[in-house]
């Protein structure tokens, strides 16, 4: 039976792997009801048959995809959906007045021609786009608050730029000297079939892959653009590693004052994300771990700096399916709602 006090929830994309976070965050949200998942191949199929351990979250049925009914039937929808899919049926939700929020890339660039350079598609919907707010809550809190449609950050970028952000925002480092060395587990590939993926593929191996020329290249850059004030390249490296989940971002700059010592860094940190519940700065001398992300919308950021090479090292923990995706979508509707940024969100991680 409907809760009318509860805002009404629909996911596009509910059997992937960032739309089952998202059944199950929304199951522990206190102010929100799932009334709609959508899908393609899944569709007339109880989401309770796909995953049988989460009937207790829903008992709705997958539903092909229809913009003006799901906008009829929903205040806020969630797209979990492949890249270049989005961007058709935004402008629909939108004119119904649904709040949007896009796990893809396709609301992330404020310039559409990068966009169109690394995804392809040939957009429609400009203006639309142009109203969209970059989705990472510690450095747009403000926007995101105003927002009617948000596009949320991918998985390395969440994890990267919450590792550069104090060191560029504050002009401490020369921003082209970045290099981010980022390792993910294999749900960063999503649910769909990929031989990459494979257990037998990816199990006992290790190895970079898009070197020098990942689409997350862009997405970064253009907001350490924003955060130095002038147009930043950076350097990065993604890798596929034999786990199912987290993201560990190790990211390196060359720093402009040479007489900075780690513990200054810890201030400097600590005072730049004094008020952002999900992250968190650890002491001195600890670096994180994936598994402490684990199952927890929490960025673990541990720093360092070496002082022969005087280059500040960053490492940035978190779990790809919360902060890098699920997680962090619910934080941004916390603040288009202006509820609480926690509400709904797990704290701590299942490890150990
Ligand atoms: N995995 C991760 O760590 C992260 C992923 N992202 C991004 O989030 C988005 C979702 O990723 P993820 O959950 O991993 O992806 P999955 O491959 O796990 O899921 C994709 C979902 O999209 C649905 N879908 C595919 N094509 C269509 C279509 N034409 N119409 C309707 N539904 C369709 C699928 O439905 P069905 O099963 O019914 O076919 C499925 O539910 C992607 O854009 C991804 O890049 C962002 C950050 C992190
Ligand atoms: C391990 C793995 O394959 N990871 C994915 C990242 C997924 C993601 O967040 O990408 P978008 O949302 O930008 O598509 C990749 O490298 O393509």
């Amino acid at each position: 039976m409907g809760d009318s006090t509860r805002v009404k929830v629909g996911i596009v994309g509910a059997s992937g792997y960032g739309g089952v976070q998202l059944v199950r965050l929304i199951a522990d949200h206190p102010h929100l009801e799932l009334v709609y998942v959508g899908g393609e191949s899944s569709a007339g199929k109880a989401f309770s048959d796909l995953y049988p351990h989460m009937d207790l979250a829903t008992n709705l049925t997958i539903e092909t995809v229809d913009p003006e009914t799901i906008g009829d039937r929903c205040d806020v929808v969630f797209l979990s959906l492949p890249n270049g899919l989005a961007w058709k049926m935004t402008p629909t939700l939108l004119d119904k007045g649904c709040k949007v929020l896009d796990l893809s890339a396709d609301y992330r660039f404020s310039n559409l021609d990068t966009y169109q350079a690394w995804y392809g598609g040939d957009r429609t919907d400009k203006e639309v786009a142009a109203t969209a707010v970059y989705g990472l809550p510690e450095l747009y809190r403000d926007r995101i608050k105003d927002a009617q449609l948000v596009g949320c950050p991918g998985c390395y970028p969440t994890a990267s730029l919450l590792a550069l952000a104090p060191l560029l925002k504050q002009g401490m480092i020369v921003p082209e000297s970045a290099i981010i060395d980022a390792k993910s587990g294999t749900s960063g590939g999503g649910r769909k079939a990929k031989v990459n993926l494979l257990l037998a593929e990816a199990d006992n191996s290790f190895a970079a892959y898009g070197v020098a020329s990942h689409r997350h290249t862009p997405e970064i850059e253009q907001i350490c653009s924003d955060l130095a004030g002038h147009e930043v390249l950076v350097q990065f490296t993604p890798h596929l590693i034999p786990m199912v989940r987290g993201i560990l971002s190790t990211v390196y700059a060359n720093l402009r004052d040479p007489g900075l010592v780690r513990e200054d860094l810890v201030t400097i940190y600590t005072a730049f994300y004094r008020n952002c519940p999900w992250v968190k700065v650890l002491p001195a001398g600890v670096y994180p771990q994936t598994k402490w992300a684990m199952g927890s919308n929490m960025c673990y950021l541990g720093v360092e700096i070496d002082q022969r090479t005087d280059r500040a090292i960053v490492m940035s923990g978190i779990d790809n399916l919360l902060k890098g995706q699920a997680g962090q979508a619910i934080q941004c509707l916390n603040l288009m709602m202006d509820w609480d940024e926690t509400l709904g969100l797990p704290q701590l991680g299942f490890y150990p």
